[in-house]
């Protein structure tokens, strides 16, 4: 329970973030069982096998304007009109000599044409019509098979399925997928302090919020959540809710505790019940950490603070979650470099997880830190939208120096 982040000094048992997130990818390993969705339900969840084309998209060379099919070698000439041909109904002649098809977009190339004159480059007199300017071959044309091949892997196994994927297995015909099934997530606060909304608050109480926050960031991540609720700082609860949460779940996340305070009971209880491995990680915020295993849960078990719960969660926790839910990756935060909008103060020793938020100017995007900068000031990191990555031997940043920047990518 003590007051966090004042401690600036490198701690030699501490573990770099580096091979925090090293150890527990390879500790990772992706759910087997698998079940066939139809594309409807399968939004956000990973491949199990690979899809392959079972057909040419498109599937025959088409129109891609409003326009008339032609034979390029007629160079400049007049063309008759010899038919229409709209998407959905083709025209099921051939294109001879000095003739042409009205045709529309997406509607396929009729026979003997080779290229599409737009309708905007034709002087149209009766039914025959002159282009402005000679039609190069295979102008306005969309080629069978350009967008995807018959027999060519759409999208390998472990590919997470988002619209525009969704879109393309439509677009194969394709309506059963065979995905990983969800990974079971149980998770579970501890602390004596902590009480449910609508309670009325003693001396020394809070709301419970970092399990709204967990739930929520599980719940984008398209898990199972199983929320277990709120547990006391009581050896007999925390063992019996561990061992219930290790008995229907892939993987168990907690919440403070892990800590050295007497009523840190989190680390000595996991020593008895499974394999894990407390950590001091050289960050800020976020130091104390727990990893590991409870039966064959994978477990987490999160620093209490509410913003050194998110930043955990996002640097171990979620690279963890798409790696078991069988997701190809990419696993870790997306990082960019940009330049900051002002200069952001840092004591050397911890790699600093500042939240920040993204500036849009005429000039470019920028970044800032969103003002105070304590691991329990929650409303700091509601409006960040990344996390401003200082290395650890870093002594601060002057306005205009680039940094890495995490996109939170709307995960919290
Ligand atoms: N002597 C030391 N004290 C502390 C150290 C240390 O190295 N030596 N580390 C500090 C750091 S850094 C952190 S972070 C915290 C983490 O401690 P715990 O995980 O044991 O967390 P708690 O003590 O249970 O709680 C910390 C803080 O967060 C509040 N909290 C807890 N759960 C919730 C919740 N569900 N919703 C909202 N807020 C919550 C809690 O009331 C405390 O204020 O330890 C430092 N101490
Ligand atoms: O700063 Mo502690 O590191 O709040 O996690």
């Amino acid at each position: 329970m003590a007051h966090c982040g004042s401690d600036n000094e490198h701690d030699p048992n501490a573990r770099s973030v580096t091979a925090a997130t090293t150890a527990i990818l390879a500790a990772s390993l992706p759910v087997q069982d698998r079940e066939s969705l139809p594309l409807y339900a399968a939004l956000d969840r990973v491949l199990a096998e690979d899809v392959l084309a079972p057909a040419d998209v498109p599937a025959w060379p088409n129109s891609a304007m409003d326009g008339y099919a032609l034979r390029s070698e007629d160079l400049g000439s007049a063309r008759r009109v010899i038919g229409k041909a709209f998407a959905g109904h083709p025209f099921t002649g051939r294109v001879g000599p000095g003739e042409c098809v009205r045709i529309m977009t997406g509607a396929v190339l009729p026979e003997g044409a080779d290229a599409v004159l737009i309708q905007e480059q034709a002087e149209i007199h009766a039914d025959m019509v002159t282009p402005s300017a000679p039609v190069a071959a295979k102008a306005n044309v969309r080629f069978a098979g350009e967008d995807l091949r018959q027999g060519a892997i759409a999208f390998p196994a472990g590919t997470l399925l988002r619209p525009a994927r969704l879109g393309v297995l439509a677009a194969l015909g394709v309506s059963e997928v065979s995905v990983y099934r969800r990974l079971r997530v149980a998770f579970f606060s501890t602390g004596d302090e902590l009480r449910p909304l609508g309670a009325t608050l003693g001396s020394g109480q809070i709301y419970d919020s970092n399990r709204y926050t967990l739930h929520a960031m599980l719940s984008r991540l398209d898990c199972e959540v199983f929320d277990l609720g709120r547990v006391a700082d009581e050896p007999a609860a925390l063992e019996a809710a561990l061992q219930q949460a290790a008995g229907m779940a892939d993987m168990v996340i907690t919440t403070g505790g892990v800590s050295v305070g007497d009523a840190d009971y989190i680390s000595g209880l996991l020593q008895s019940l499974g394999q894990v491995n407390f950590w001091k990680i050289n960050m800020k915020p976020g130091r104390p950490l727990a990893f590991g295993q409870l039966g064959a849960a994978t477990f987490f078990g999160l620093p209490g603070n509410p913003v050194s719960m998110i930043v955990t969660f996002y640097q171990f926790v979620r690279p963890a979650i798409l790696k078991r839910m069988g997701s190809l990756g990419p696993w870790l935060p997306l990082t960019l470099r940009l330049p900051l909008a002002e200069a952001l103060r840092k004591k050397p020793g911890r790699t600093d997880f500042q939240r920040g938020r993204l500036l849009r100017s005429e000039t470019g995007l920028q970044v800032a830190g969103v003002g105070a900068q304590s691991s329990h000031i929650l409303s700091g990191m509601a409006h960040a939208d990344c996390f401003i990555v200082l290395p650890a031997e870093s002594a601060g940043a002057a306005a205009g120096e680039w940094v890495d920047v995490q996109i939170l990518e709307g995960l919290v």
